[in-house]
């Protein structure tokens, strides 16, 4: 029987989020910003990681917790070597019901059939627009879409189950809103729509570049209508819509205009195995050095839940009432602990 851990707000511990990589091939400006990570920022070294092992065995710890579904990501997950090794690790953990993995998709075609094999569910694609010139400036470093759209094909090649994730900015890419729903409509992948986020210290967010998703929702209902149609579990981050007179849909995520927080059952674990309570905290808490140090399993356990316990963050809805104040507040940067 796992035991339930609710935080300040009476908010269930349920999601794991593990980022295995602070290291990412793409610099996309709304995350890692070229001149920020530019060759001579430093990464995180190899010994500072978590290892495969402590990743397991504070993956079972948290599912004791009453986690399930536990997401890989990073930086980018895929250039954490042996990566399969870990989702085999991590499947036979007692408890975890799904894994899946946000990805750039520009790595997958090479590793897919080895993640399926491993015991992945589901990959999240990111791509943020079908057209090569944008796309290029978008990522940073010029892979061109083709790239990501193999990567797609391969995991629904092997039966990996797929969603696609696109952040909007008004002004760079909201041209790309329709093009994006017609094709992923047509291709039978949900395609979720981000309103871009002030993550970070560095992306230069501001809020007349987010387009709401009340915006996009009404974009895409002109052509090709649309019903609303209800969550899939308790918590869930993307508000579901369904092409009229089909069983194909696409989500919204919102975390502007309409934020999540009351709902979110969401822990996050940085790849130098810091947790943190909320994708906009300021700082985590260590567990590498307890497991590194010889605590016990229960004693780690508690640690956890002593964290969770307090954990009172609800910074989207904060940012609702107070943007211009919120912008000082330092913050993780997000290639730091995933999406
Ligand atoms: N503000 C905020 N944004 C979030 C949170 N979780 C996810 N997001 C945003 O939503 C995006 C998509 O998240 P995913 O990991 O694909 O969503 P998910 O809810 O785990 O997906 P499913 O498990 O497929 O429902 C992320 O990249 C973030 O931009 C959260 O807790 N707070
Ligand atoms: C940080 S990335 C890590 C995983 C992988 N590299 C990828 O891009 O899918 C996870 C997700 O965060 C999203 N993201 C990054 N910065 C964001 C921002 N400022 N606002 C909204 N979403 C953002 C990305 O688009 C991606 O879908
Ligand atoms: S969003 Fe993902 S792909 Fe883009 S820079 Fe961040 S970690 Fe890399
Ligand atoms: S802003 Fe923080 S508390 Fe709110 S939904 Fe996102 S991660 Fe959860």
């Amino acid at each position: 029987m796992h035991e339930q851990v609710l935080d300040l707000r009476k908010r269930p511990l349920r999601d794991l989020r593990i980022s295995v990589t602070d290291k990412c091939n793409f610099r996309c400006r709304y995350c890692m910003p070229a001149e920020i990570f530019g060759p001579d920022f430093e990464f995180l070294p190899q010994h500072k990681l978590l290892s495969f092992e402590e990743i397991t065995r504070l993956t079972s710890m948290f599912t004791s917790l009453g986690v399930g579904k536990i997401r890989i990501t990073g930086g980018e997950p895929l250039m954490r070597k042996n990566l399969p090794e870990l989702i085999k690790m991590i499947r036979q953990v007692d408890g975890v019901q799904d894994i899946a993995m946000t990805t750039n998709g520009s790595l997958l075609a090479n590793h897919a059939q080895a993640l399926k094999d491993a015991g992945l569910d589901r990959v999240t694609v990111s791509l943020d627009s079908l057209d090569n010139e944008r796309f290029g400036q978008l990522n940073g470093r010029g892979y061109q879409v083709e790239s990501v759209l193999k990567g797609i094909r391969a995991a629904a090649e092997v039966g990996l189950s797929i969603k696609i994730n696109m952040v909007v900015q008004r002004g760079v890419n909201d041209h790309d809103i329709l093009p994006m729903a017609r094709y992923f409509r047509e291709q039978g992948h949900t395609l979720r729509f981000i309103e871009f986020m002030d993550v970070g210290n560095s992306n230069g967010w501001k809020l007349d570049q987010v387009v709401p998703s009340s915006e996009i929702v009404r974009m895409i209902h002109e052509e090709m209508p649309l019903e609303a149609i209800d969550p899939n579990y308790f918590g869930e981050v993307a508000s579901r819509y369904r092409y009229v007179g089909s069983d194909q849909e696409i989500g919204l995520i919102s975390s502007v205009t309409q934020a999540f927080c009351s709902t979110c059952t969401r822990a996050r674990l940085s790849a130098e195995g810091k947790m943190y309570n909320c994708l906009f905290a300021s700082a985590g808490e260590d567990l590498r050095e307890p497991l590194r140090t010889g605590r016990s399993d229960e004693e780690i356990k508690e640690l956890i839940c002593s964290i969770w316990e307090r954990r009172d963050d609800r910074y989207s809805e904060e940012r609702l009432k107070e943007t211009p104040g919120l912008a000082k507040r330092s913050k993780v940067e997000m290639s730091h602990i995933g999406g």
